[in-house]
């Protein structure tokens, strides 16, 4: 019980939409719940059933979040459900309904992307202006009434805007500092050793394999004392630049040491990590320079066996990469399992 709620809290410290989704939807229940109740007791109906819908359909996201870790869906169809909702509640109840516009307004910002729920916010506004202007006196008692409305909830979304951009922007900076290389832009060191994790547990659960491909520049200190560090770092960089060009979507590469990467290629077998590797190996000789000419690199991969361990299976392809070195550099050394079992019984 205690080590399930712990891993509970730690989810929610580690996936910041998942927390606002949580904390959005438990006090939207705890706050709604009470007047859906008022309502049916009062036999208005409609506004009983959108509040009832509200409280189900969020507590429908929230468990979805939870179950399949996605945030996005649930927090764009919550913000469409909540905006008729409110929508519908506002031309029931008249000023009464129109004060749950405010709150709406903030869960749309948590929710969403700032755009969708700016839009989100204009539309109901739109709304609500179309139906008091069809039907005057249901939503407004005035026209003043009316364009204080549009005011206060244009100036309410307007700076909510804002700031949700800027907190977006800076969360984005902040993944970015703790996630990527500062001079390659290259994954790092941390984010490297979970997605080696996750491929081990997709190996064990879907039985999909995957491949690493741990890349080190040939006599790379050469670079560094003829030319300079700059020179040598733009090498790197122009290295990522052309290695991410050449690699599929889903594949990842790492900045694993100063001038060692690791390439992580998803449902790849042996002869998927050959060809990669090969094609990525021509574009390096065509066009990977420093001033005192071409810059090659070694390579050593290998595929996960079935129940390895993360840490057994880097081993291996850094093994073939150690022996790519030795036999001369440039080359290619990938690790296969059935040469391996030929070793042991041979
Ligand atoms: N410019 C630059 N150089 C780096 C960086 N990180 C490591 N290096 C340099 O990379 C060089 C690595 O040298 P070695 O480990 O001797 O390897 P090497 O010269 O490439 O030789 P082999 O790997 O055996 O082919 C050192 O000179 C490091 O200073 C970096 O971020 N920028």
């Amino acid at each position: 019980m205690g080590r399930r709620f712990n891993r509970v809290l730690a989810r929610l410290r580690r996936d910041f939409q998942l927390s606002i989704i949580t904390l959005m939807g438990f006090f939207g229940v705890l706050g709604i719940t009470p007047y859906a109740v008022y309502r049916f007791s009062q036999g208005n109906y409609p506004v009983a059933i959108a509040d009832t819908v509200i409280v189900l359909s969020t507590i429908f996201a929230v468990a979805y979040a939870w179950r399949t870790g996605d945030t996005r869906k649930p927090g764009l169809c919550l913000v469409v459900i909540e905006s008729l909702c409110a929508t519908l509640i506002a031309i029931k109840l008249g000023i009464n309904g129109l004060f749950w516009i405010y709150p709406l307004i903030l869960l749309n910002f948590f929710m969403v992307t700032p755009l969708i729920a700016l839009l989100a916010t204009v539309a109901v506004l739109v709304m609500l202006v179309a139906y008091a202007s069809v039907m005057p006196g249901t939503v407004f008692e005035s026209h003043y009434q009316m364009l204080s409305f549009i005011v206060t909830v244009m100036m309410a979304s307007i700076l909510s805007f804002i700031f949700a951009q800027r907190a977006h922007y800076q969360r984005k900076q902040l993944q970015s500092w703790a996630t990527r290389d500062p001079l390659t832009g290259a994954r790092n060191r941390r984010v490297m050793d979970q997605e080696l994790k996750i491929a081990v547990a997709n190996q064990r659960r879907h039985n999909i394999s995957s491949a690493v491909l741990v890349i080190d520049m040939d006599h790379f200190k050469q670079v560094n004392d003829r030319f300079g560090h700059q020179v040598g770092d733009q090498v790197l960089v122009s290295f990522v630049q052309l290695t991410n060009r050449c690699i599929r979507h889903e594949d990842r590469l790492f900045r694993f040491g100063g001038e060692e990467f690791l390439l992580l290629l998803c449902n790849t077998n042996e002869k998927g990590l050959r060809a990669a590797a090969q094609q990525l190996q021509a574009q390096i000789s065509a066009h990977l320079k420093s001033p005192g000419g071409p810059v090659t690199v070694s390579m050593g991969g290998a595929v996960l066996y079935a129940n390895e361990r993360w840490q057994d299976w880097l081993e291996r392809a850094d093994q073939q990469l150690y022996e790519a070195k030795r036999a001369g550099r440039n080359r290619i050394h990938i690790d296969t399992y059935q040469v391996a079992e030929t070793a042991k019984t041979a």
